[in-house]
């Protein structure tokens, strides 16, 4: 046997694994590096967030990958490039984690890697009938794996999509393990770039979780502050929103997409909601002078308005249920009083009540796919259940 199925086989042996998450996100923000101990598998998963940190990228780096990012047309030979350097560039910055955290490689069993996704085209997307299902994510596992040799797990979203998935969202997975509980229906509801919900019942029923994502989060936000006010990454506090007013008939135009009228579970990204899809909608709404803080008041009232909608329509028929809400959308003061005003008998919790960081979320989800991967494949999700499929996720990369 090689010495590394070996050491794979002694890792998954071990009572407890340090495992490091990734996530980078359509916010393209930075880099989420979540250190966590895990115990366990499937609904025996036991996670200890140990340490967490998001590095910043810098201007080159989101310039670099913006260039690429969830565009049809782009330089083939940038993409190239960009595989094996944002694998050595998350690779550098776990090297910088752990050395602010004083610990070494030796301290951590493997990284589950997430990737940069720069493309998302589900087909009911792209509707070309001889294509399925795509997704690309990059940032090269075997690269990442050699700068900071740790073995790397990556590149979860192509066996969901093999089985027949749209490749995401892939947080109902860790979502279910985690946080399923017989006391309480749960909505986990994660406001990133875009916005995602996993419905978990309180019967623990693997074949009645559902998960969705339900269109923007910040993406539309962010997109249009950048454009407008050079040096703003985000809309911060809700600023600019609070000082315009929503406008109708944008928000009304903002609302007419394919998108939205198909049923749930589907998945999306910043290829379909992007300053492009606001124009449109501008200039459908006859909109096009409408001044900056009403447009963002009205993006703001969107994104709520259409988590609102998913949530109401997938808990139609039940009583009673909370939601813990992550993502950085929970820090938009107006954006969350816009969901609580319209669920008003809802209780509203984040998931830091759940002892997860709601900022760390997504990476320990990453961490706990590589924890299955290793050890575990024996939970089953219902085969009929679409979106949902039951395969283990990841791909290995060895540092040497
Ligand atoms: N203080 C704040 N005020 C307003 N918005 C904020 C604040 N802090 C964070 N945000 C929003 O959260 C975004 C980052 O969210 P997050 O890191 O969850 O996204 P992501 O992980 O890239 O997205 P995705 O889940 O789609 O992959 C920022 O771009 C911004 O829009
Ligand atoms: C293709 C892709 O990267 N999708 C992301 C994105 O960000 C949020 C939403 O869109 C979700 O579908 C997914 O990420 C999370 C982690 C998921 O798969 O659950």
């Amino acid at each position: 046997m090689h010495s590394h199925i070996q050491k794979l086989a002694d890792i998954a042996a071990k009572p407890s694994r340090m495992i490091i998450g990734l996530m980078s996100g359509t916010s393209l923000d930075g880099l989420d590096v979540a250190l966590c101990r895990l115990s366990g598998e499937g609904l025996a998963t036991k996670v200890e967030l140990i340490n967490f940190c998001t590095v910043d990228y810098d201007q080159d780096y989101k310039q670099r990958v913006k260039a690429v990012f969830s565009k049809r047309q782009v330089d083939l030979q940038m993409v190239t490039l960009l595989h094996p350097w944002i694998g050595l560039e998350h690779g550098r910055m776990i090297n910088e984690c752990l050395q602010q955290w004083q610990l070494t490689a030796n301290d951590v069993d493997v990284v589950a890697s997430h990737g940069q996704t720069i493309y998302h085209c589900p087909q009911r997307q792209h509707q070309l009938a001889e294509f399925g299902n795509a997704t690309l994510q990059i940032g090269d596992a075997d690269h990442l794996a050699v700068k900071t040799g740790i073995i790397t797990i990556s590149d979860f979203r192509q066996k969901h999509i093999a089985a027949g998935g749209e490749g995401a969202p892939l947080a109902v997975y860790g979502d279910y393990l985690l946080f399923s509980s017989p006391a309480e229906n749960r909505i986990l509801l994660n406001i990133g770039g875009i916005a995602n919900l996993t419905y978990l019942p309180s019967s623990q029923d693997a074949n009645a979780v559902f998960s969705s994502d339900i269109g923007p989060g910040n993406t539309m936000m962010d997109a249009y502050i950048q454009a407008y006010f050079p040096g703003q990454y985000y809309d911060r506090s809700a600023a600019l929103a609070n000082a315009g007013e929503i406008n109708s008939a944008l928000l009304a135009a903002l609302k007419q997409d394919r998108f939205f009228a198909l049923g749930f579970p589907k998945t999306t990204g910043p290829e379909v909601f992007n300053l492009a899809y606001l124009e449109q909608a501008q200039q459908q709404s006859s909109t096009e002078n409408l001044n900056r803080a009403d447009v963002m008041a009205t993006l703001n009232r969107f994104s709520a308005d259409m988590i609102v909608h998913a949530i109401t329509s997938m808990t139609a028929e039940l009583d009673q249920f909370v939601i813990y809400a992550s993502g950085g959308g929970i820090h938009n003061p107006l954006l969350m009083q816009h969901i609580s005003r319209a669920l008003p008998d809802i209780s509203i919790a984040s998931t830091a009540e759940l002892d997860i960081n709601p900022d760390a979320k997504e990476a320990v989800l990453f961490a706990v796919l590589a924890n299955e991967c290793l050890v575990g494949g024996k939970q089953k999700f219902s085969n009929t259940r679409e979106g949902i499929p039951s395969v283990t996720m990841g791909k290995i990369s060895f540092s040497d």
